[in-house]
């Protein structure tokens, strides 16, 4: 792992908590991006090396949506950016962990991304990215 890549939130309203989160961090999102399949669409901020991003779900099924619905809107998850995800599902699977899907999925902000399941990560849930040049 080398650096937290992201804190991803989730939010019930993307536009409204883009501002509000303007108005906190005293900058403006440098992007928001749809990832049809995560049913989300995002909004980025830049905080030096490492990004919050928003997260609203743009259908039923999306896991933003069951987890506004059971729980409530925030912190929803931590993403850690990794040279090479391949090595490290295979790693972090020989560790113990427990891998949602181990062949990397298309993210945003050009990443591919996996995902931990959060009873075997102390109940986070992790994201691994990895950039695609
Ligand atoms: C990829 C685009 C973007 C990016 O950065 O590029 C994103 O980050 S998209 C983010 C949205 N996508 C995901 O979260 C994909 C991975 N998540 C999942 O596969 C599910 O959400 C999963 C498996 C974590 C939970 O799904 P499930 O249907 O099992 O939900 P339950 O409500 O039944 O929860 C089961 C159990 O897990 C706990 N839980 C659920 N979500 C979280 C969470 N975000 N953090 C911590 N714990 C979580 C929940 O409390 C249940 O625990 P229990 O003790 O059984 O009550
Ligand atoms: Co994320």
């Amino acid at each position: 792992m080398r650096k937290i890549e992201h804190i991803g939130i989730a939010v019930a309203d993307l536009e409204k908590s883009s501002a509000l989160f303007a108005r906190l961090l005293g900058k403006e999102h440098f992007k928001t991006e749809l990832v049809e399949g995560e049913g989300v669409e995002t909004s980025f901020f830049q905080l030096g090396e490492t990004k919050v991003e928003l997260l609203q779900a743009t259908r039923e099924d999306s896991p933003i949506a069951k987890y506004i619905d059971r729980k409530s809107e925030g912190v929803h998850h931590i993403a850690f950016d990794v040279e090479d995800i391949q090595a490290e599902v295979e790693r972090l699977k020989a560790e113990g962990f427990e891998i949602l899907n181990e062949t990397p999925k298309l993210g945003a902000d050009n990443k591919l991304v996996v995902f931990l399941h959060p009873r075997s990560t102390n109940g986070v849930l992790v994201e691994l990215c990895q950039e695609i040049s």
